[in-house]
């Protein structure tokens, strides 16, 4: 089957950045490996060479490439998904692009975790997706009504699916919610079902077969994100290995996801509240008269401070990259100066 720009998620937004003139494909970005990208177009698949590092690029990335497949531009991205890397690196680390639809995935069981949720209810409202809660493993759980209720706590006309993550008849739930030719990103723990599921979505199971490749100094590397195309036309980026997600740039998006707090402290005394004994205090009077739970509180507070923690340490390793950068253009001057150029 022949698909067109627009089956790829091609739209005014993407063409109204392509230079008319010049003589460049687009395409979609459809994995991201260590020196290569994939791309699609109405032609099909093919391999595209960089014109940066590779990870600038995200799978669903939308990119201009000239005849000999050279990555010319990366288009502006309508909605961006990023979090700050893992360990010790303060870097952002790109999850997907263009994503519309973000399938917050936990299960009715241990992994579920409120706070966890808040934190990808955030990510969902920084980058502009829609958010739908995929609880898996209603099937074997005795209560899966007590676990939807408390996910639907989090927000009013929050969209909550419970559902056996095994059965079509349930994953065909999620379909109703990504339009042909829309893209949905699936995040969550590692267990939770997410491989389950984007079989049953994109009726394949080569998903669970990671694509192992050989790099230039024949190491094996894993490419983990693909573009996959689901059952009904949509598309869908699976997210595996993404262990923690920390929320970076975030400080709105928090406020929205929790605006039932934020409208509360809007009513204490002091416009910088801490919520922590100041008189007159509008969240502890709430607190006090049951009308806010203190655990939710707590929730806001920590991923508040984690915001906070995880943009300053980005702003210093950005500091410090300018830093070096500074450092060796003025060694490359010295050096210049000292060759007599
Ligand atoms: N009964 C039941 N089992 C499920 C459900 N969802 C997933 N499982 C099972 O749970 C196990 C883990 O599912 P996966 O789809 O591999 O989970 P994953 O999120 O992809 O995990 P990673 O690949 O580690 O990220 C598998 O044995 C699945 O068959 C569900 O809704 N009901
Ligand atoms: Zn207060």
């Amino acid at each position: 089957m022949t698909l067109t720009y627009s089956d790829l998620g091609w739209s005014p937004f993407f063409q109204s950045q392509q230079d008319a003139d010049a003589e460049l494909t687009a395409y979609r970005i459809s994995a991201v490996h260590r020196d290569k990208l994939t791309g699609l177009s109405p032609d099909g698949e093919i391999q595209l060479l960089p014109d940066r590092l590779t990870g600038e690029f995200a799978v669903g990335d939308w990119v201009l490439a000239n005849d000999a497949h050279q990555v010319c531009e990366r288009l502006e991205r309508q909605t961006e998904l990023s979090r700050r890397a893992a360990g010790t690196d303060a870097r952002v680390q790109l999850i997907a692009a263009n994503v519309d639809v973000l399938f917050i995935t936990t299960s009715c069981n241990a992994d579920f975790n409120l706070a966890r949720m808040e934190r990808y209810l955030t990510l969902a409202h920084q980058s502009g997706c829609y958010p739908v809660v995929v609880l898996t493993k209603a099937d074997i759980c005795d209560d899966a009504a007590a676990y939807r209720a408390q996910a639907e706590s989090l927000a009013t006309s929050l969209t909550v699916l419970t559902l056996d993550a095994k059965s079509a008849d349930d994953v065909s739930q999620l379909l109703a919610w990504v339009k042909p030719s829309q893209t949905a990103a699936l995040v969550g723990s590692s267990g939770v079902g997410k491989t389950t599921l984007t079989n049953g979505l994109t009726g394949s199971t080569d998903a669970v077969r990671d694509v192992r490749e050989v790099d230039s100094k024949g190491r094996h590397t894993t490419t983990a994100r693909y573009l996959r195309r689901m059952v009904n036309g949509g598309w869908l980026i699976d997210t595996p290995g993404m262990r923690a997600l920390r929320i970076i740039d975030a400080d709105e998006a928090v406020e929205e996801v929790f605006s039932d707090l934020t409208e509360v402290a809007q009513s204490c005394r002091f416009s910088d509240c801490a919520h922590s004994g100041e008189p007159g205090c509008a969240v502890k009077a709430a607190l006090k008269a049951g009308t806010l739970e203190q655990a939710r509180v707590d929730r806001w507070q920590k991923l508040q401070r984690d915001e906070e923690r995880n943009t300053e340490n980005l702003e210093q390793s950005r500091r410090r990259d300018k830093g070096f950068g500074k450092m060796i253009k003025s060694m490359k001057r010295d050096h210049k100066g000292r060759k007599g150029y």
